[in-house]
């Protein structure tokens, strides 16, 4: 079999490709699902995030377009179930079950709850699911809200650590400027990193589209992305089948290049940007078992050090001093009851279990 072109793929398809004038675009939703079904049978998970509510909630309230955010609240509480119904029927031709993830700013960045996010997505693609994602609209407050799709998409892909993300619009990627008004904009197939002199390139949205952000959240999220490590490609969603043609090479894009890959950008970011909370020592034992490349269980762990919470940075400590620094996944109080405890005695001692690593090897990096 082929490689597949992505382990783990973010897709974001954007209103003008979901939504037409007759509400929901079921042909485009049709294809996109077979282009997606074929993908995972090679391999590929894929997550979407779709666009589309607030244009779907507009025409069925009847409500003008207009900025007041109450309206727009109003309208994306009213189509966000059409946008679901109309994915979960594209999906079910292929057998596929749909899930509904509504995220807020605060879902993506803080670190617990980004922790829940990335949780439920990896248990939805385990079963099998396909994560259908759009932004909380509807009571996320102007402090809350990402705003776009684009840089939530990108915030999606470096909490689920995909390793390509792919925004889909209705325009083929980056031109030197907006071909929608500069007839001699050159489209621009690779870009190796997001400077300032890439992002002057980009306008914002057609003020009379149902998009938002044009060009410009386009190339924000492609940072957000690069720096996970994760790989961009913008291209349209126009004609038949346009995902896998985009994969394929077949269509026009621009690239953006990733920094890396998600599982160093990840370590990085706990070995750079996090200071510890608290610290866990360990027996000897444990520390060698880290240093093979194992997971922290609690049955090594010998004393608790500070008040972290769940998703916190925490240092271990072994006899020798610093080993490691990794997101505990138990709160220190929890972490305290659990010293010492091997297997089902976490689900005894605490009445629930939230697996058997007090710091998955995923999440920690040696010192
Ligand atoms: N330099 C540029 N290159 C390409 N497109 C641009 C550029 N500057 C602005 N745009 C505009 O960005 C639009 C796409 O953004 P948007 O309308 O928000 O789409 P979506 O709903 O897919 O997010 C294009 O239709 C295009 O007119
Ligand atoms: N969350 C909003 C979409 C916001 C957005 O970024 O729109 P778009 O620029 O069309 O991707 C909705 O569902 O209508």
């Amino acid at each position: 079999m082929a490689r597949p072109p992505a382990r783990r793929l973010v897709v974001k398809l954007g209103s003008a490709l979901v939504t037409g004038g007759e509400g929901v675009r079921a042909a485009f939703l049709a294809g996109l699902a077979s282009d997606a079904a074929e993908l995972r049978s090679s391999g590929t998970e894929v997550i979407l995030v779709s666009s589309g509510a607030v244009a779907l909630g507009r025409t069925r309230l009847g409500l003008p377009r207009s900025p007041r955010l109450d309206l727009k609240q109003a309208a994306a509480a009213a189509g966000q179930p059409l946008l679901m119904r109309a994915w979960d029927e594209a999906f079910a031709a292929h057998g596929i079950v749909t899930a509904q993830l509504l995220l807020t700013a605060n879902d993506t960045e803080d670190r617990r709850a980004s922790l829940n996010a990335r949780g439920t997505i990896e248990a939805l693609l385990k079963t099998g699911a396909l994560p259908v994602i759009n932004e909380n609209d509807s009571t996320a407050t102007a402090e809350l809200r990402v705003g776009d799709n684009d840089r939530l998409s990108a915030r999606v892909a470096q909490l689920a650590g995909a390793d390509c993300l792919v925004l889909l619009s209705d325009v083929d990627g980056l031109h030197t400027a907006d071909p929608r008004t500069d007839p001699q904009a050159e489209h621009l197939a690779e870009v190796a990193a997001i400077t300032p002199a890439i992002l002057a390139l980009a306008g914002g949205a057609a003020a009379d589209g149902v998009g938002t952000g044009g060009m410009r959240t386009k190339l924000e999220a492609a940072r957000i992305a690069a720096a996970a490590g994760c790989v961009t490609l913008i291209g349209s969603g126009a004609g038949e089948r346009p995902l896998a043609r985009l994969l394929s090479g077949d269509a026009r894009r621009t690239r953006v290049a990733a920094e890396g890959n998600p599982a160093r950008a990840y370590k990085a970011w706990i070995a750079g940007t996090l200071a510890p909370v608290g610290s866990v020592r360990i027996d000897a034992g444990a520390a060698e078992a880290l240093v093979r490349g194992g997971s922290l269980l609690p049955a090594g762990v010998t004393a608790i050090d500070g008040a972290f919470a769940r998703g916190d940075c925490v240092a271990v400590l072994g006899p020798d001093g610093e080993v490691a620094r990794g997101l505990s996944r138990y709160d220190a109080g929890e972490a305290a009851r659990l010293i010492g405890a091997r297997g089902r005695e976490i689900a005894d001692r605490l009445g629930y279990s939230r697996g058997d690593a007090l710091i998955h090897r995923d999440d920690m990096v040696l010192r």
